[in-house]
């Protein structure tokens, strides 16, 4: 089953809304080594596995999700214990989730590959069973020391295991309603986070006995995360039975001249991937509480809300955008004008007096129509067998970014010596971060405005 044939225009990305047969899981081609270019289009067949299977994979995959995000999270909650219980410094603190993103910026290539050589069912099996025995070796260990190798072992697991749920939902939606599909699994993603956010208040035993049983409710979260991909495997086997004769999954030698067939189309969306969430996550993650804060004056518990905020809206929004650019059968539009709002919000953060909530819902509706649209597109843009490869790409350019804006938004608030008293000194950083999410508005509208119309573009994503 191949995804349907893209016209000229990356902006015309069109999803198939012709009745669909049956059939939506798309079997690997054999080929060792393919072009850059969407495989066969399916035919029906009574023997594939029918949208309902989708749809449960796709339920499969979000649960899997949940669980997952839920201990991405859930070190901030139970910080003040470790400091208070176990005399971590706040750099120690920082290491546990700094230690997540660093082996990835060269591991998740690897990871990526492992999703092409080995199919997106095993290698969500694979990497939940790895980010479980994190979680447990983080709740359960004595020492910073453990924790850390928890946190380690977690971070190699978990950023594999979001490629192969993206693959997973790439490989089952093909034929239509994969940015819903995407979108969905996304938000209950990021409900998993909300939940990890909000689990103080969800489980108040659990946090007046210490740092522990938080953490072990995170690690039975991510057994939960590993029951839905053992569901998820097992399901796909079947499939893959009921499929035998029809046509056959196979590993895909990776091969990396490959690489080099992946069209400008994909680039500049790489480009847009990583400014853009270098923004979102490092400013948003790690800089604007603070900066509410001590620039706007707000007091924690409402510059944490504010933050919140742009999360909870994500929940709804991300499937909702999906769904329409299904429905609209347009990816590259709606991706510039989510990229596009980001700077407009950071300029009205910076530089006006426009209340907050302003810029929070206009980056609330960024930080759900990006990523709602970014890894559909990206499944467009290349090989169903080298959407592993090319998404793990993506994520190790964005996770060196990620830390990098971390590091340098960092060094730029204490050159200028930016704080409570001196709000002045985080304008460098705002520059920063402004001139960052310019730079990824502009890939995203070049992306839009031309890339579709090169031939060599036409070549890569014609059927
Ligand atoms: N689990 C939170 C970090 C996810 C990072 C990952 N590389 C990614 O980009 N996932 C897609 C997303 O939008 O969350």
């Amino acid at each position: 089953m191949r995804p349907p044939p893209m016209g000229g225009r990356v902006a015309e990305c069109r999803v198939v809304t012709a009745p669909l047969p049956l059939v939506t899981a798309p079997r690997r081609e054999s080929a060792p080594s393919v072009p850059d270019r969407p495989p066969k289009t399916p035919t029906m067949n009574d023997k594939s596995p029918s949208r309902a299977v989708a749809w449960l994979v796709c339920a499969l995959v979000a649960a899997s999700l949940y669980g997952n995000y839920y201990v991405y999270d859930s070190i901030g909650p139970v910080a003040d214990a470790l400091q208070r219980q176990r005399g971590f410094s706040d750099q120690q603190i920082g290491l546990l989730n700094a230690i997540y993103s660093l082996p990835n910026v060269v591991l998740i290539l690897v990871g990526g590959v492992l999703v092409d050589r080995f199919g997106a069912a095993r290698m969500t099996l694979w990497t939940a069973a790895v980010c479980l025995l994190g979680a447990l070796l983080t709740a359960l260990s004595p020492g910073f020391a453990g924790m850390a190798a928890g946190r380690l072992l977690f971070g190699i697991g978990a950023e594999t295991f979001g490629i192969a749920t993206l693959a997973a939902l790439a490989q089952y939606f093909v034929g239509g309603k994969v940015a819903f599909s995407m979108g969905l699994a996304l938000s209950i993603g990021r409900l998993g986070s909300f939940s990890s956010d909000m689990s103080p208040t969800w489980f108040p035993q659990a946090y007046a006995q210490g740092w522990q049983p938080p953490l072990l409710i995170a690690a039975a979260m991510a057994a939960a995360s590993f029951g839905g991909a053992l569901l998820y495997w097992w399901l796909d086997r079947r499939v893959a039975a009921a499929d035998k004769g029809i046509a056959q999954q196979q590993a895909q030698p990776f091969v990396w001249r490959d690489l080099l067939h992946f069209g400008k189309a994909y680039w500049f969306l790489l480009a847009l991937c990583v400014l853009w969430y270098s923004v979102i996550l490092a400013f948003r993650s790690t800089f604007a509480i603070k900066y509410f804060q001590h620039a706007h004056g707000l007091d924690l518990a409402a510059a944490g809300a504010m933050n919140s905020y742009v999360f909870l809206a994500a929940v709804f929004a991300t499937p909702a955008f999906g769904w329409l650019c299904d429905r609209v059968g347009r990816y590259a539009p709606f991706l510039a004008f989510g990229a596009v709002l980001l700077p407009i919000a950071m300029a009205l953060m910076a530089l006006t007096a426009t209340s907050l909530w302003v810029s929070t819902a206009l980056i609330g509706v960024s930080f759900s129509l990006v990523p709602a649209v970014m890894w559909p597109l990206a499944s467009r843009l290349v090989s169903p067998s080298r959407f592993g490869t090319a998404i793990g790409l993506m994520w190790v350019a964005q996770n060196a970014g990620i830390a990098g804006a971390n590091l340098v938004a960092g060094w730029l608030n204490d050159r200028a010596g930016a704080g409570a008293q001196n709000p002045a000194g985080y304008e460098s950083m705002m520059l920063f971060f402004g001139l960052a999410s310019v730079g990824g508005a502009v890939f995203a509208l070049i992306l839009w405005l031309t890339a579709g119309r090169r031939a060599q573009e036409r070549a890569a994503l014609a059927a």
